[in-house]
């Protein structure tokens, strides 16, 4: 058996090879293989490299880096070959989600348990890990990557109030979307549109509850709306996200399906797994995938 492990080092405080020498150190007696990316999107070239020499039956793949590695990877990682995965990123949602603790246990999932099944989206990019988000939370991302602000504020030490700074920004904008949201049980037109999370998981934006029950082990999604055309409505569904009173709220809207047809009128950005796309029409459906997730 050899142990693949796939690493970003750049991703959130690069962690990734420190835990790799830590995890060869701890396993003498395995055969690890490491890879590590050396630039963006590099993760496509790098599962070539491990597949051409991957046997399926014997041996095992671990992915280490944030939400936007293990999408990138699971989107060219055969569907019914299994993988393990430990959080470096920023963000870390799968993980919070998933309940990892740390690469020792990891470790032991890899090596003494069996992949169990698990859901993720399937969308024609590739696949998404957390949620696929239109609006607010794109507008975000989209107003503070690459900006002036953004490298300021790293530059003196405050980069975590870039996203804090760009959230008001973005709520004050009125700008409002109307999208139409074909499930396998009807078909919804959303007008005002404030945001719209296709949710896979529990949590997007570094630890904010999308919705309590979502959860990669179920295969369904979980769409969570906001429709508001007042800033005092949108500032209220925020305060509900972010307090966790989210089935108390009037004002966040709730459906599951296992399929979506998701209609923009234009080419609009939303945000992937913390990453930035350009979507128009949509279709997104459950997708399992096999997962060292432990003993549950
Ligand atoms: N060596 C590298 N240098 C620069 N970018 C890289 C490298 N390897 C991968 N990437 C890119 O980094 C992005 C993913 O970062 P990732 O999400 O893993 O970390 P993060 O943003 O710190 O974490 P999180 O998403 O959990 O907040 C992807 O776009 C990926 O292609």
């Amino acid at each position: 058996m050899i142990v693949y492990i796939l690493a970003n080092p750049r991703a959130g405080n690069g962690k990734a090879v420190t835990i790799i020498r830590d995890i060869q150190a701890a396993y003498p007696q395995v055969e690890i293989k490491s890879y590590l990316t050396t630039s963006k999107n590099d993760e496509y070239a790098q599962v070539e490299t491990i597949l051409s020499v991957f046997r399926k039956e014997s041996d095992r793949f671990l992915i280490l880096g944030g939400d936007g590695t293990l999408s990138k990877v699971l989107s060219i990682w055969p569907k019914d070959f299994p993988f393990a995965y430990y959080p470096t990123g920023s963000g870390n949602d799968f993980a919070r989600a998933t309940g990892i603790k740390n690469w020792q246990q990891v470790m032991e999932n890899l090596l003494e348990t069996a992949p169990l099944p698990i859901c993720v989206l399937e969308v024609p990019s590739g696949v998404v890990v957390n949620s696929l988000d239109i609006g607010y939370p794109a507008r975000v991302i989209a107003h503070s990557e690459n900006s002036a602000v953004k490298r300021w504020f790293n530059r003196l030490k405050i980069g975590k109030l870039t996203y804090l700074f760009f959230g008001v920004l973005s709520l004050l904008n009125p700008l409002q979307l109307s999208v139409v949201v074909e499930t396998n049980h009807q078909t919804v037109a959303l007008d005002h549109l404030f945001f719209l999370s296709i949710a896979n998981n529990t949590y997007f934006g570094g630890g904010i509850m999308i919705w309590p029950e979502a959860h990669v082990t179920k295969s369904q999604m979980d769409l969570v709306y906001v429709s508001a055309s007042s800033i005092s409505q949108r500032i209220r569904a925020l305060l509900a996200l972010l307090v966790k009173r989210h089935k108390a709220s009037p004002f966040l809207q709730h459906m599951t399906a296992e399929r979506v047809r998701l209609i923009v009128p234009h080419e609009t950005v939303a945000q992937v797994d913390g990453e930035l796309q350009t979507i128009e029409q949509v279709t997104i459906r459950c997708q399992t995938r096999y997962y060292y997730l432990g003993k549950e």
